[in-house]
């Protein structure tokens, strides 16, 4: 398990440039498997489980080629079914979850699928009936073997259907979507997630040929289609990392510029952060985040206490409320962080709280944070990071903490950020990766 050694207090200041997004690259990759002709992608970000999801592709048989630092090509002329019957793919599959979207398209092209209860961020419960009712909806038999948490699902043929999704799940969204692009006839789906990530999706099938009307709304038709061709996709910004990087300028004191940050696709991300006081400017496509001392948190008209909360697309990410909540300790004001989504995903203030912020764990769901207003610095301490965003968090806690941190299992960061540690430290960050 590696960690990261951080010495707080430091401003740092420069330019960064976001990487690809890392939930757009998980559904983009796994529709590289609806074609057995050529798809290019670029600004493919380098973090571990879109490079599992990458290996799993390979294992699958589909040829890998990367062209450049952030491009790949693949092709997927054949595809190995008999790899699903291996322990491999259960131990890899089972590692992310991004590999749930393998089913949509292997159910599309080949009729049949397999997978492991997929892994990823432990932040609550999170089911997969959305996904599976889709499917069952166009035709496929689902089948849960439950003393090896094995999903396998046959469908002979698939056959378009109307289908009112449970909850607009992101991924199940995604899966039902390119399973239903090869169905036989028509398929509506209503309650559909319709985040950029999906957005991006349906535009790339579309490219494909995939016939697909309503995209960027909860409502979509597709005309199934016999096969798709290949294509050539760019990833968006990833919208996680550009709010990461927002909160971190504001918590640290630190001038930065997040370069080509795709301002038309961040919806209400940048407002969100705005009403904590943050200010920014829009200078053309790069995020300007001027040094900071102080920062107020907005209250409602009424002069009630704000509440920021998450929602599903597009409303705000739950992805970047531990952010807003790390943030909003060193505001002037209070905030009630409500995450609606996730029962398990506020956990971490605890360690916020060790290291001296006001903060009270209300409920699972809901956090209110007292703003310190740099009355007292949070002063450094040792932690765990228990999932991908709260270990940010806690990064960037450390960051502005007086004294030394220490910050353990950061794999949890690395998963979807890439290079943190050198893209911080070119800004002047003190991070120590250390391996043990
Ligand atoms: C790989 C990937 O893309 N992961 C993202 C994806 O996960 P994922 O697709 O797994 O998440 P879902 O959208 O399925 O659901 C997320 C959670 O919200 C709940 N829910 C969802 C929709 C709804 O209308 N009501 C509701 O309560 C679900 O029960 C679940 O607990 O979307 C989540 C929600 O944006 C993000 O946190 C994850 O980063
Ligand atoms: C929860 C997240 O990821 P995953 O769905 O891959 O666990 C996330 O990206 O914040």
């Amino acid at each position: 398990m590696a960690s990261f050694k951080i010495t707080g207090g430091q401003k740092l200041s420069g330019e960064i440039h976001p990487q690809g997004a890392k939930n757009e690259a998980l559904q983009i990759l796994c529709a590289v498997l609806l074609t057995p002709e050529k798809v290019t992608i670029h600004k493919v970000p380098n973090i571990v489980d879109v490079n599992k999801l990458i290996d799993l592709l390979r294992d699958l048989g589909v040829e890998v080629n990367q062209i450049g630092e952030e491009s790949y090509e693949f092709t997927a002329k054949t595809v190995n079914l008999d790899f699903f019957g291996t322990a491999e793919y259960t131990k890899k599959a089972a590692s992310l979850r991004g590999s749930i979207m393998l089913l949509g398209p292997l159910l599309a092209r080949f009729g049949k699928a397999m997978i492991p209860k997929p892994g990823g961020d432990k932040i609550g419960r999170r089911r997969l009936d959305t996904h599976f009712i889709g499917f069952q909806k166009l035709g496929a038999k689902f089948l849960f073997e439950s003393e090896k948490n094995f999903y396998h699902i046959d469908a002979s043929s698939l056959k378009g259907a109307y289908i009112h999704l449970d909850e607009a799940s992101v991924t199940g969204t995604a899966n039902i979507v390119m399973a239903a692009s090869m169905a036989e006839g028509k398929t509506t789906i209503y309650n559909a997630a319709c985040e950029p990530y999906l957005q991006q999706l349906c535009k790339m099938l579309v490219r494909m040929g995939a016939k697909i009307d309503g995209i960027g709304s909860n409502l979509l038709h597709i005309e199934g289609v016999k096969e798709l061709k290949g294509t050539e996709h760019t990833m968006l910004p990833d919208m996680i990392e550009i709010g990461s990087f927002i909160g971190l300028a504001a918590m640290t004191q630190s001038e930065i510029t997040i370069k080509n940050a795709g301002v038309e696709h961040l919806g209400i991300i940048p407002e969100t952060f705005q009403r904590l006081g943050i200010k920014m400017e829009f200078r053309g496509d790069d995020i300007f985040i001027p040094s900071q001392q102080h920062y107020e948190i907005e209250t409602f008209i009424d002069g009630s206490i704000m509440t920021i909360a998450d929602a599903i697309w597009p409303g705000f990410t739950p992805d970047l409320l531990s952010i807003v909540l790390v943030v909003a300790t060193q505001a002037k004001g209070t905030v009630l962080v409500h995450q609606k989504m996730f029962e398990s995903r506020l956990f971490f203030v605890d360690k916020l709280i060790d290291m001296g912020a006001q903060i009270i764990l209300c409920d699972p769901h809901r956090a209110t944070v007292i703003g310190l207003d740099r009355q007292i610095n949070l002063r450094g301490i040792s932690m765990t990071s228990p999932d991908i965003r709260a270990g940010v968090s806690l990064l960037i806690a450390a960051l502005s903490a007086d004294g030394e941190s220490t910050i353990h299992n950061v794999e949890q960061i690395d998963r979807g950020y890439q290079n943190i540690d050198t893209r911080l430290k070119a800004l002047g960050a003190k991070i120590e990766r250390v391996e043990s």
